[in-house]
């Protein structure tokens, strides 16, 4: 496997522990912002002192995790409060097909986090950098955090702009063309070549204005505060499926598939919910994924608790039926190892997986990249949260392509898939639109 790579030597590493910041998206100083945040916990980062890209297959997560225990291996770290994100961390996004050349590591050269009322700023680098993306020196960073000026909050190099007005336009497939594709994989279904598949389109964007990508972050995370809003390198979405989160040996996930749109009053939105958990067609998406992600832990773990029933979770576009799953890892794994054995799992491709993928490939009629793909950081003792990159768009100027996806099983509808296609995109239609 071939790396691109783009390190310094030996890194130093400071965290200290400074006060509350606030929140945490306000003090993202730059477009190029890197995010991971939920309920106002999590990391945000910026500046860039290492970058590995990496080839597609299978072995990208070891890969990856080889590159990191080397790179954070060797560093000289100062980290009084050793919790889960403080010292080194590095934010990810992988492609979600193992032939696809999608996935990146970023170390920034700034972190700023928030856990459990804790709050730190950790830089990764050269102390003395003095370049024009080092801001201020870390005290007077640590300091400025911890006595908040009456100016706004720093560090504060771009203020952000919101893309101004938008033309959309179809992806790979229109919509009538996307709905025979589903036909066509029921079809498939039926003949008893597979059970599940999850077929995705993508939609197009354009704006006025390059697209700021903290906007972006501000107006997820407000309307979706149960998911995990995330930035990493273009790729910009909130997500509410946590693929694996990984403290010591604790390890937690929580298993989506099965989705209704909310209604429009609380007693049909009640009625919907219902149906939903009653559906036999939403039930049979959801166990397929559960199954595999049991499947996947069981031999890794010596608990693991995977409940007999879904639960519903209601975010304020859709209701999915959500199994929250909880394990103590027999070995001592990192997140990434982890994650090389859960992805992708069927909420993103099917069963069975490699026939699941077939399918995607060829009707899909687009490369996913890293939508549907692993999305999260990672630090030096191997803890990190993952989710997966669900609800987002990749950026890349003035164009934003963004995602959605639906399982379909032997009875699914096309026009219902069409519909709950657009109910998913509004997530990130009004993360650009406002
Ligand atoms: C593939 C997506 O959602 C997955 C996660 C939750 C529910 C899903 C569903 O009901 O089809 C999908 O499996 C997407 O949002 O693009």
């Amino acid at each position: 496997m071939k790396l691109a790579v783009h390190a310094p030597g030996r890194l130093e590493v400071r965290t200290v522990p400074v006060a509350d910041p606030g929140d945490l998206l306000s003090r993202l100083p730059h477009p190029t912002a890197l995010a991971w945040v939920r309920h106002g916990d999590g990391l945000v980062g910026w500046g860039e002192t290492a970058r590995l890209e990496l080839p597609g297959g299978h072995d990208r997560f070891a890969a990856a995790d080889a590159w990191l225990a080397e790179t954070f291996g060797s560093a000289e770290v100062e980290d009084p409060l050793r919790l889960p994100g403080t010292g080194p961390v590095a934010f990810g996004s992988f492609g979600f097909d193992p032939k696809s050349a999608d996935s990146v590591l970023i170390v920034p050269r700034y972190v700023l986090g928030r856990r459990d009322g804790h709050a730190w700023v950790t830089t990764i680098g050269d102390p003395h950098d003095d370049s024009p993306d080092a801001l201020d020196s870390l005290d007077a960073l640590a300091g400025a955090l911890g006595a908040p000026r009456a100016d706004g909050p720093p560090p504060a190099a771009f203020a952000p702009v919101a893309p101004g007005r938008l033309t959309w336009s179809d992806g790979a497939r229109s919509a009538p063309s996307w709905a025979q594709a589903v036909q066509a994989a029921t079809a498939r279904i039926r003949d008893g070549h597979l059970g599940k598949v999850v077929l995705a389109r993508d939609l197009i964007a354009h704006a006025d204005r390059p697209i700021d990508a903290r906007v972006l972050l501000h107006r997820l995370a407000d309307r979706y505060p149960t998911c995990y809003t995330f930035a990493v390198a273009g790729l910009v979405g909130a997500t509410p499926e946590l693929l694996i989160r990984r403290a010591g040996a604790q390890v937690d996930s929580l298993v989506l598939a099965g989705t209704t749109a909310r209604g429009t009053t609380p007693a049909d939105d009640e009625a919907r919910a219902a149906t939903l958990f009653r559906s036999a067609k939403d039930r049979e998406e959801h166990s397929y994924a559960v199954d595999m992600v049991r499947d996947a832990l069981a031999p890794l773990c010596t608990d693991l608790d995977v409940p007999a029933e879904p639960e519903l979770l209601r975010l304020s576009n859709v209701t999915h039926l959500a199994s929250p799953v909880h394990g103590r890892l027999a070995a001592d794994r990192t997140v990434l190892d982890v994650l090389g054995a859960l992805h992708p799992t069927p909420a993103v491709a099917g069963t069975p997986t490699e026939r699941a993928l077939d399918l995607i490939r060829e009707l899909e009629g687009m490369d996913r990249g890293r939508y549907a793909g692993p999305v999260g950081w990672v630090d030096a003792r191997g803890d990190g949260e993952w989710g997966i990159a669900l609800r987002c768009a990749e950026l890349s100027g003035t164009r934003a392509r963004l995602f959605a996806g639906c399982g379909i099983v032997a009875d699914s509808d096309p026009a219902a898939e069409l519909a709950e296609a657009s109910n998913k995109f509004r997530a990130m239609r009004y993360a650009l639109e406002g």
